[in-house]
Formats: structure tokens, C-alpha cells, sequence
């Protein structure tokens, strides 16, 4: 009788086990664990990259089969953050120092939250691993919460998602039923959230903390494996441009403009986005690149400006807009395109369904879910791409989908051809 499904997980997990463990001792690193001196990330190579993906994965599914459909949906509906959240609207990662740890009595103290209920929100957080109390009502850190002490950008990653990505996604159904056919960003379930009938991005421009905050929060995204700038300065011949300018279109602090700028000095940049994030952007340039990089504010949806550059490079803005919209976006750039130009899109072209391993399907997943969420936008397959292309104008032609080993965000090259 062939093994259970459960048993094959089960061998799977071992073998992968095995061979991350054996990359540990080869490499004599420390294997993962809760203590405050765990290593905070490891930096695999590809072969135990896949490994511990595989190993997630069956991980995943084995946890799933072994709690059975009934604990699970249970387990799903209640899934919150709660813990992480008490952790960081009261700073109570930095509050506790690293090593000797605390006392509730004294974190309540410091925090102004009566002792009694700071206690069972950290004992929540608790059964996540989010600090520990190793001796009853001693607190101290786990690596999870050192690592937030440590990467104040990690913090303002989480804060992000539980303040703005998660009620949106709790409001994405109602947004749905209440607007079920619109393409309108403000029909998003971040506006129900939030009470609003702006859009996310013209939300934020009256809230400079939570854009300030949006803005961090996508700068650390780019230290993700798979986002990194590596990715687009490998994925392009940027050298064969030669003396080239490149438009960087919503491209908020020019980070990715600012990767290319350093390694192809012949090349200069025009970031454009809005007044706010501009303003910004100009103070935070570095020096020895002031003389290659402009700063401009434009709204896209408006003519392009910067007529006759070479590139018009897009980096997660279309996925922000339905097609109405980004239709809005690419007309208002034809105008500005001289023969030969290209526009560049550093998105996620998606794969067929269920061709990718479960985890790969799920990141797709949740990133789409995460533009519905948040701007009644989408992520976009191949068909998706070219008829967007299409029916923006049928002149425009996808070149090139180039996808990369280990990449997150695809580059997908068009050009916009003269009619014959
Ligand atoms: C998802 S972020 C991407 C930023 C940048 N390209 C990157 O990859 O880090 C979207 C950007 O679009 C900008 N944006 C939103 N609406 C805009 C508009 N109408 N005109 C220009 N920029 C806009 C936002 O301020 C934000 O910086």
C-alpha cells in the first residue's frame, strides 16, 4: 500500500530537514531557534533556498491535514495579530532591554496600560513566540522581538500591514458586495476601513505620518529575497543605452533609479511623483549622484512631461490601477514617446494557476488579494498585460517578459511601434 499522504509530507519534511541541517553544521552555522541570539536570517544559496521552500510547503500542508477542516476554519476566523500589535503600539520591543529582560509590572508601568490586561495581551503574543516569560512574570525577548529592536524597519513593516493592509483586506469582501463591478480606487476595502471616500494614495496625502510610514514600509520590501535592485540592474542591458535618461514614473524616492544611477554613469534620471513624496525625495539624494538625478513632481495621469527620454520606467505602479486607470496612465505617456522609446515594467506577470509550488502560488495570491484590498487593483497575467497594452492603443507591442531566477517582480518590456 503506497504511504498516506501524511506520511509523505512527513518524508518530505525530514529530508529537507536534513539537508538544511547538514548546510548548518557544513557552514557552521548556528541552527534557527527562539533564543535571543538565533541568527536572524540566513543567506542560502539556491539549492537550500529550494529546500527550506520545499520544506515550508510541506510543512504548511501537514499542519493543515493534521488539524482537519473543522480546526482549521476555527483557527482561520480568529487569526489575528494581536500579540505583535500590543508589542508595537506600546514599543514594548524597545522596552525591554536585550538580555536581562523585565517584569510586566514594570512594562505596565512604562507603557500606562493596566498590569492586568498588559499581561494577557503579551501572554497572547506569547504563544506566537513574541517575547517569553521564562519565569512567571519575568519577561524577556525572543529572536523575533530582538529582531524588531534591531530593524526598527521591520517594525515599521508590521505596523504597516496591521494598520493598513490587514482592515483593508478584512473590508475587501464588503467592498466587493457593495461595489461588485467597480474599477474606482475608491470602492476599495481600504476606504471602508478607514471611512473614506478618497483613495488610498489621495488618503495618504492628508496623512503625512501614514504616507511617511507607507513610503519606509516599501523600502525595506525591496530588501525581500527576490525584490532586490540586483534583479533590474542584471535583468536589462542598462549599458547599451549609452548616454540615455530614463524616466523613473511614480517612482517615490528614486531607490531603484538610484541603484542603476550608481552602476551606468552615463545615464540620467528623472524621478517623478507626487508633490509630498517629492519634496521628500529631493533632500535625501545622494551627493555624489545630485548632478545625474532630477526630482520632478507630475501626476501620471496627466501629459508626460519629460518628452523624448529613452526609457519610461514603471516599478509597481500599474499593479496600483485597474485597467481603467492604467489605461489613463499609459495614454497620458504616448504623447511624450519618441520612435524607439521604451517603457520598462518592474511587475509580477503571473504564472498560469496551479503551476508554481504552493508557497510561490500564495505570494502571487496574496499580492493580488493585497491590490484589491487596498486599491481595487490588480496583479496581471501575460493575457492580462497584452490586452491592457492593446486596448490602450493597438500600436503598443509586449517585446519581452523577462523573468528571472529567483526574482519576485518580472520585467516586461514594450515599445510603441509606428502603424505600417
Ligand atoms: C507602490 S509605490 C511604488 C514606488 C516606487 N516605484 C517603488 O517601486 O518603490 C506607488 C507610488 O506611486 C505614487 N503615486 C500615486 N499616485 C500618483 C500619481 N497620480 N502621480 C504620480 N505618482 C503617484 C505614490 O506616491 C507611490 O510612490
Amino acid at each position: 500500500m503506497a504511504p498516506s499522504r501524511i506520511v509523505a509530507l512527513a518524508k518530505v519534511i525530514e529530508a529537507n530537514t536534513t539537508k538544511l541541517d547538514e548546510y548548518f553544521a557544513k557552514n557552521s552555522l548556528p541552527p534557527p531557534s527562539f533564543e535571543e541570539d538565533a541568527p536572524l536570517m540566513y543567506q542560502f544559496p539556491p539549492d537550500i533556498a529550494v529546500a527550506q521552500e520545499a520544506l515550508s510547503a510541506a510543512i504548511d500542508e501537514l499542519s493543515w491535514l493534521n488539524q482537519g477542516p473543522i480546526q482549521t476554519i476555527v483557527a482561520k476566523s480568529f487569526a489575528t495579530s494581536v500579540g505583535l500589535k500590543t508589542i508595537l503600539k506600546y514599543n514594548i520591543h524597545n522596552l525591554v532591554p536585550l538580555e536581562t529582560g523585565t517584569t510586566f509590572l514594570e512594562l505596565a508601568d512604562k507603557t500606562g496600560v493596566p498590569v492586568k490586561k498588559l499581561t494577557r495581551l503579551l501572554r497572547y503574543g506569547m504563544t506566537d513566540h513574541f517575547l517569553r516569560e521564562p519565569t512567571p512574570g519575568h519577561v524577556k525577548h525572543t529572536i523575533a522581538t530582538k529582531a524588531l529592536v534591531l530593524m526598527p524597519i521591520l517594525a515599521t513593516w508590521a505596523q504597516m500591514g496591521m494598520y493598513e493592509v490587514g482592515p483593508a483586506k478584512m473590508r475587501i469582501v464588503d467592498a466587493v458586495a457593495k461595489w461588485p463591478e467597480s474599477e474606482e480606487p475608491q470602492h476599495a476595502g481600504f476606504c471602508l476601513a478607514n471611512n473614506t471616500d478618497k483613495p488610498m494614495f489621495e488618503f495618504f496625502e492628508e496623512h503625512p505620518d501614514r504616507m511617511s510610514r507607507f513610503k519606509d514600509a516599501m523600502s525595506f520590501l525591496q530588501t525581500f529575497p527576490g525584490l532586490e535592485n540586483s534583479y533590474v540592474l542584471k535583468g536589462f542591458d542598462w549599458a547599451s543605452l549609452g548616454k540615455a535618461t530614463i524616466v523613473d514614473v511614480g517612482g517615490s524616492h528614486g531607490l531603484v533609479s538610484i541603484d542603476i544611477a550608481k552602476n551606468f554613469p552615463e545615464l540620467r534620471f528623472i524621478v517623478q511623483d507626487l508633490p509630498k513624496v517629492i519634496e521628500d525625495a529631493k533632500t535625501k539624494v545622494p551627493a555624489e549622484l545630485a548632478d545625474r538625478m532630477t526630482f520632478i513632481a507630475h501626476d501620471f495621469f496627466t501629459e508626460q512631461p519629460a518628452k523624448d527620454a529613452d526609457i519610461y520606467y514603471f516599478r509597481w505602479i500599474l499593479h496600483d490601477w485597474s485597467d481603467k486607470y492604467c489605461i489613463k496612465i499609459l495614454k497620458a505617456l504616448i504623447p511624450a514617446l519618441k520612435p524607439g522609446a521604451r517603457i520598462i515594467l518592474s511587475e509580477r506577470c503571473l504564472e498560469p494557476p496551479c503551476t508554481l509550488p504552493l508557497l510561490q502560488e500564495k505570494w502571487n495570491r496574496d499580492s493580488d488579494i493585497t491590490m484589491m484590498a487596498t486599491s481595487n487593483s490588480q496583479e496581471r497575467d501575460q493575457d492580462d498585460w497584452e490586452e491592457l497594452f492593446r486596448i490602450t492603443d493597438p500600436k503598443f507591442k509586449l517585446e519581452e517578459i523577462k523573468r528571472m531566477e529567483g526574482a519576485k517582480l518580472d520585467l516586461i518590456i514594450v515599445s510603441l511601434f509606428p502603424e505600417t
